[in-house]
């Protein structure tokens, strides 16, 4: 086994924190230090419990750890389902010094980190991600939350974690479907700011793909470390940080269209980073081979590239209206001013995003 392990710091003064990647670090790795009183409760879903629970409670030795599985899915990212977590807190008398501890993807990630932030005023918490998405973005930054029937995590808070503990290992359960998912937020790194990154994931996605693992634990540290840079500088998103939103007004309506159900997180992404580099292209920022640089970058991480058949503009618009980043009333987005530099901007004739609108509900080029 190559030794590829690599560590990186989340620097945010006393709240700072590091990410451990490499291979089999699950339950060889000893996170105790980074609970502070004598408890745990691990949080996880139905999928990840039979593969991965029993070793994940390894990696805190010392500790008494309880465990609480959830039902799977982005449509159970809701109320309901949190509040198994405060039940089982509950339930099991934890205090005020527990920790939990996130064993899944984004999903769990999201869900786990607001139950921390909630849990009598706030709780310690520790972050598993076990897909290649939760491992490259989710898991840091410390954005946590559920969604809404009207739109994608509407309601949450910022909470970071305690450590970030990625194993590679994961990867090898994961279902056809999630890796180009997951490879869809590490594309947007490259877009957005790390232009030699793009590069890079240009000469590497077919071994990507298929989980070797030197380029695997190379991209995930390239992905946190320019997550964490972004975060660093802002972490509650009062300017830079929107930029990590690249594709996401236009994927999130995909999400919310869709009942939180059909689309993947990472494939509504990628296809929003389409249609946003679709319009930048309309307004001048890009050019016809930067766009076809995007199109085939997403195309070789195996993502889709059109919204779903039946959604028209005016759902779009609709759905659009209620992003977080909006500011009175105005739509903005997230676009690209050349390949590797984003920009947020409401300055954009409504005409041009009507425009790349058209072009992907209708199906026409
Ligand atoms: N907080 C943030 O900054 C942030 C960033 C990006 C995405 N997100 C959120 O993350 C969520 C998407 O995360 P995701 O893509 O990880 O989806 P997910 O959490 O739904 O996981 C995808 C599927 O893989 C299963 N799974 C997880 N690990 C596995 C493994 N190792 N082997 C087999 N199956 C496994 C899960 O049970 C699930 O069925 C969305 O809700 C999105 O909004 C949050
Ligand atoms: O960490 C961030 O900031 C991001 O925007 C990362 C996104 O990939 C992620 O999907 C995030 O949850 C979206 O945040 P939201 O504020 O648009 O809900
Ligand atoms: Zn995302």
């Amino acid at each position: 086994m190559p030794d590829v392990a690599r560590t990186l710091t989340v620097d945010l003064g006393d709240r700072s924190y590091p990410i451990l990647i490499g291979q089999g670090l699950l339950g060889s790795a000893d996170l105790s230090s980074y609970v502070k009183g004598d408890r745990a409760l691990i949080v996880t879903n139905e999928t990840v419990a039979p593969l991965y629970l029993e070793r994940a409670t390894g990696s805190f030795p010392g500790k008494a750890v309880d465990s609480v599985v959830l039902p799977d899915g982005e449509r159970y990212k809701n109320w309901e389902t949190l509040n198994l977590i405060f039940d089982a807190l509950l339930e099991k008398r934890h205090t005020r010094k527990t920790t939990l501890v996130a064993l899944g993807g984004g999903v769990i990630g999201d869900m786990t980190g607001f139950a921390a932030a909630c849990y009598q005023r706030g709780v310690q918490f520790i972050q598993i991600p076990t897909t290649l998405l939760s491992q490259v973005d989710s898991s840091v930054g410390g954005k946590t939350g559920i969604n809404h029937p009207l739109g994608k995590n509407m309601i949450g808070a910022f909470h970071q974690p305690e450590v970030v503990l990625i194993d590679t290992d994961t990867q090898g359960s994961l279902p056809p479907r999630e890796l180009p998912a997951g490879l869809a937020e590490v594309i947007k790194y490259g877009l957005i700011r790390e232009p030699a990154f793009l590069e890079w994931l240009e000469d590497n996605m077919a071994a990507l793909r298929s989980l070797d693992a030197v380029a695997m634990v190379e991209a995930i540290y390239r992905s946190c470390a320019c997550k964490a840079d972004v975060v660093a500088v802002d972490e509650k998103e009062g300017g830079l940080r929107a930029i990590l939103n690249l594709g996401h007004t236009f994927g999130h309506a995909i999400e919310t269209f869709t009942g939180y159900g059909t689309w993947l997180h990472g494939e509504a992404v990628g296809t929003g980073m389409l249609m946003a580099a679709d319009l930048s292209c309309r307004l001048g920022y890009l050019s016809a081979d930067d766009l076809e640089r995007v199109v085939r970058v997403l195309q070789s991480a195996g993502l889709p590239l059109e919204p779903p058949a039946d959604m028209t503009p005016e759902d779009f618009l609709r759905l659009m209206a209620v992003d977080k980043k909006n500011v009175d009333g105005a739509l903005r987005l997230v676009l690209l001013e050349s390949l590797g530099k984003a920009v947020v901007t409401s300055d954009f004739p409504t005409q041009k995003l009507e425009e790349t609108l058209a072009r992907f509900c209708s199906r026409v080029s």
